[in-house]
């Protein structure tokens, strides 16, 4: 096989908690992770012509090695001294820097598809472990489904399927650092964790409207603070008929989960019509693992 085709998939967290700093100043997280039907696509080949190099729709993204598509076939091709060259074509539609890990999901397609077209006979684990390297949510975006992630956000417990329901998904028009909002919530007194062991045992039932109510994103109030945006896109997908209505990540995507397709479309109507956000878009829970 010389050429792959890969989705790399979207995540939402449906729960974010942090307990602790590493001395390396990463946060020790306890989150849940669940993958929605929303995705770029990667197309890995192998060329006879030596080197890495990629193309993309997305004429804003860098497709030098601040790409973390190159960042991932640039460690693999260095471990296992590949001769033959990689070419990388990257349809984007995730949005960018919007805390639904659209760069680390490129990486983990990368990485994923070079093991094939090139035989590393690498496996999923060992692939992860590389991962990590290019960034914290990657191990994950290579497992996809509902997962528990702890650690930094690579040590991986696989959950039962989270249930399936309309997600509508909106994203206000900026972009928000990770690192600048890890660094700020220390700055936060008395942040309010959520009860991740709640909303296991919400999904282990399969209650949305217990899990809705146990839900919760320590970051956001650090996100908030900055983009008040945020709140009002929560606020307003409450007012119609959402679930509940979260952050994903460090944001600054708002989600909600329905109860049925016809208020997701009412709703999505709604923050259209608002003009708080630049991407609202409709999907759904994505179970199928890796
Ligand atoms: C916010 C989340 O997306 C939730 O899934 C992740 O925790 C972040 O994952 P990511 O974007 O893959 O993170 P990385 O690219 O590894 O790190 C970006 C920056 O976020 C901060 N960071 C990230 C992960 C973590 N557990 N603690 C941190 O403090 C670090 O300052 C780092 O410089
Ligand atoms: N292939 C890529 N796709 C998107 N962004 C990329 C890519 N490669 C590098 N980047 C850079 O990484 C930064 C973060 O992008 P990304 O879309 O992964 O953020 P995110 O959704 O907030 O991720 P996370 O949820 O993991 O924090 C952007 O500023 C972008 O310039």
């Amino acid at each position: 096989m010389d050429e792959m085709t890969v989705k790399a998939l979207a995540k939402i967290n449906i729960g974010l908690d942090v307990t602790g700093v590493r001395e390396d100043g990463y946060h020790l997280v306890r989150m849940i992770m669940q993958t929605v039907h929303m995705y770029d696509l990667v197309t890995v080949s192998k060329s006879a012509e030596a080197g890495i190099s990629m193309t993309s729709n997305a004429k804003y993204l860098p497709t030098n090695e601040d790409n973390l598509c190159i960042k991932a076939a640039k460690l693999l091709a260095d471990e296992f001294s590949i001769t033959d060259g990689t070419q990388i074509r990257l349809s984007k539609r995730i949005p960018v820097a919007a805390g639904m890990a659209g760069g680390s999901s490129d990486a983990a397609a990368v990485l994923y598809g070079m093991n094939r077209i090139h035989g590393l006979g690498l496996t999923k684990k060992e692939l992860m472990e590389r991962g990590v390297k290019i960034g914290a949510d990657v191990p994950y975006c290579l497992m996809r489904g509902t997962a528990l992630a702890e650690g930094i956000g690579e040590e991986l417990t696989e959950l039962p399927q989270m249930m399936r329901c309309p997600v509508l998904i909106a994203k206000p028009p900026i972009s928000v650092s990770t690192k600048y909002v890890y660094e700020h919530l220390d700055a936060i007194e008395d942040p309010v964790h959520p009860d991740i062991d709640a909303m296991i045992a919400d999904i282990t039932a399969g209650d949305l409207h217990a899990l809705g109510s146990h839900m919760g994103n320590i970051l956001e109030d650090v996100t908030i603070q900055k983009y008040p945006v945020i709140a009002q896109i929560k606020e307003l997908m409450r007012q119609n008929g959402a679930v509940v209505s979260m952050m994903s990540g460090s944001g600054p995507t708002v989600f909600g989960f329905f109860d049925d397709e016809e208020t997701l479309q009412r709703a999505k109507r709604a923050v259209e019509a608002s003009g708080l956000a630049n991407r609202v878009q409709c999907t759904t829970i994505y179970n199928n693992r890796r």
